[in-house]
């Protein structure tokens, strides 16, 4: 889908893109890196929008030198500024960018209203979109970028500005827009955490050189860390600190705490990281739990989250701050920024 070979961007004090070479396949792809790190300008390289300074790239085969408009008839793009006009409606504007995309009139309107549903905007398609709310403007920037079915869409920030149910709901139509249209995806974020549930592979940059790429299975890898949870009882207030001594007079190795403790979470602290050795290592605190008369709320095998990664490796400082707080997100709802 995309290919970069030593790809540099150099502005007069800054260098944006580094020696830069990446090769990505069809899916869904998450670049990710903090703010400046080199995401806005490849994106704007890859379009033929801006020409790199050294170095060469292609989009779906495209040279992005000479042939970039070629690569915009086939590549969808929805940039991360707000950029819509705000006095005409959602329709209007999808249709214009539609006929813009060269559709004629008829199959514009089709795919707009087709667009338009598969994004969520139902009614309020009909209304002028300065009236819009933050997640209603994404959608329609997401829209305009899907609306002449392309092979590729290029989503620059699009959860930008969400709140954190707005962020999931955009996440869930990106990942359909791959399953349900077959279409890749590149997107961008500064939150790790974030696209590990979205994407079939990560690419990590920082001022502009790449830190990492692999799949998110092999940043998210099931490690032989369980999980484990329990209640208190009458006989031990600390069900806890009870299951710990336990385990350990049973010669389980315990990991430590969930890291949740430092947040100051209701509940933190009360998970126990268990390292297992084997089918074993179940049972026996399955017997401990029920030896000490607790009640086990769950014992699960626990998932590295992508940004853990960076945290046992030397160099990548900047991601790591970029990104903190998002390897621990359990689906709480809470604001990774
Ligand atoms: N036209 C420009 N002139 C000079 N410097 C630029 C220009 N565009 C980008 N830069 C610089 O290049 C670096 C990379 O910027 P870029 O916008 O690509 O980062 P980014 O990863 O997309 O971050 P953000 O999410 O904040 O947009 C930054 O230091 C930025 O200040």
């Amino acid at each position: 889908m995309i290919a970069t070979e030593s790809l540099s961007k150099r502005f007069p004090r800054v260098t944006a893109l580094d020696r830069l070479s990446l090769d990505i396949g069809p899916g869904v792809t998450g670049l990710v890196g903090s703010n400046g790190a080199g995401k806005s300008t490849l994106i704007k390289i890859l379009l033929g929008l801006s020409p790199a300074t050294e170095g060469r790239a292609a989009v779906l085969g495209l040279d992005v030198a000479t042939e970039g408009a070629a690569i915009r008839e086939r590549v969808g793009y929805m940039p991360e500024h707000d950029c819509l006009p705000p006095d005409v409606s959602a329709t209007e504007f999808v249709v214009h960018m539609a006929r813009m995309s060269g559709l004629p009139p008829t199959a514009a309107r089709e795919r707009t209203a087709d667009t338009l549903r598969h994004v969520g905007l139902y009614e309020e398609r009909y209304r002028p979109i300065g009236g819009y709310s933050t997640g209603m403007k994404q959608r329609v920037k997401l829209a305009q970028a899907l609306v002449h079915d392309p092979k590729l869409v290029l989503l620059d920030e699009p959860t930008n500005g969400l709140d954190p149910v707005g962020r999931d709901e955009m996440l869930g139509l990106i990942r359909r827009v791959h399953t349900d249209f077959g279409i890749s995806v590149l997107v961008t974020s500064h939150l790790l955490g974030e696209l590990e549930r979205t994407c079939d592979h990560v690419v990590v940059i920082d001022g502009g050189a790449l830190l990492r790429s692999s799949s998110t299975s092999d940043f998210t890898r099931t490690t032989t860390t369980l999980a484990v949870e329990v209640t208190d009882s009458d006989a031990h207030p600390d069900g806890t600190d009870a299951l710990r001594r336990a385990l350990t007079g049973a010669g389980i190795k315990l990991v430590g705490h969930d890291g949740l403790d430092a947040e100051g979470l209701p509940g933190a602290g009360h998970i126990l990281l268990v390292e297992a050795t084997g089918e074993e290592t179940y049972d026996v605190v399955r017997d401990s739990v029920a030896g000490l008369g607790l009640g086990l709320i769950r014992m699960e095998q626990r998932r590295h989250h992508i940004a853990e990664v960076f945290r046992t490796e030397e160099a990548p400082r900047a991601a790591v701050a970029a990104t903190a707080g998002a390897g621990e997100q359990k689906g709480s709802g809470r604001d990774e920024h």
